[in-house]
């Protein structure tokens, strides 16, 4: 049974004392059961909203990392310094990081290696956009970017891994994925980690849905059964909407 992680990746967003201020609103509403409540502040506020955060169920993410442990790399921050800061998860390869920082398949699978070579969990984004979706090439796409993420990436060297499925299209614009367009995707990126990795492993792979989730739409989605959670970008950075997407994905789920 998979466990649904409900991740709030809250961009550029909070100054250090705004998100303690949400971690300590969000910890009055713990636990919740049957799901996994995760954070993505940005860097200034992980160490704080980690001390926040401790001796809860609720997780810490990063936004980004980069794939040395150390060195002159001006701006940069390594996967030693996020497991420092109180993080279990990082997010790789978002669209926003493709799109405006030139991140390539090549850049994301150093990134992949380098988080789980220090016991990080990446989430890593795949999705296409409108042009590609419209001429019918999601699925191509799709296995080309997990291709180009895992292709060295051995059964042995990978750890626990989420990925999500968030179409470029539905970022941030309020059109979310029709629930059983995400839930085809969903399962073709199951399908595609069962033949590329054991396909025992199947079932255990979580794989999320990003893109507009919202109180309103999250129980729809989260009852397809290829959807184990959601990154929520805009609904995360506020605790009444974020708890609201987090009780439909337990109801959704039955927990
Ligand atoms: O990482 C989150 C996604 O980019 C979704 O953002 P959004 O919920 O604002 O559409």
């Amino acid at each position: 049974m998979r466990v649904p992680l409900i991740a709030g990746n809250w961009k550029m967003n909070k100054t250090v004392s705004e998100a303690v201020a949400f971690a300590q609103e969000l910890k009055c509403l713990a636990p919740f059961p049957g799901v996994e409540v995760l954070i993505c502040p940005p860097y200034p506020a992980l160490a704080p909203v980690a001390e926040v955060l401790a001796g809860t169920e609720i997780a810490l993410g990063a936004q980004n990392v980069h794939w040395e442990d150390a060195g002159a790399y001006t701006g940069e921050v390594s996967p030693p310094m996020l497991k420092a800061a109180g993080c279990r998860y990082v997010i790789i390869g978002h669209s926003e990081r493709r799109q405006y920082f030139g991140e390539t398949d090549e850049i994301i699978q150093r990134k992949l290696k380098a988080a789980f070579r220090h016991g990080l969990i990446p989430i890593l984004c795949v999705g296409e956009n409108l042009e590609v979706r419209e001429r019918g090439g999601t699925f191509d796409l799709i296995a080309r970017q997990l291709e180009g993420a895992l292709s060295g990436i051995s059964e042995e060297e990978i750890g626990e891994l989420v990925i999500a499925y968030e179409p470029v299209w539905a970022i941030g614009t309020g059109r979310n994925a029709r629930p059983e367009d995400a839930q085809e995707v969903n399962y073709f990126i199951r399908d595609w980690l069962a033949r590329r990795y054991s396909p025992e492993k199947a079932g255990s792979w979580r794989i999320q849905y990003g893109g507009s989730v919202t109180p309103d739409n999250a129980a729809e989605l989260l009852a397809q059964p290829d959807i184990d959670g959601a990154l929520v970008g805009g609904a995360s950075l506020k605790v009444e909407s974020f708890a609201a997407i987090i009780r439909a994905a337990a109801k959704a789920k039955g927990a």
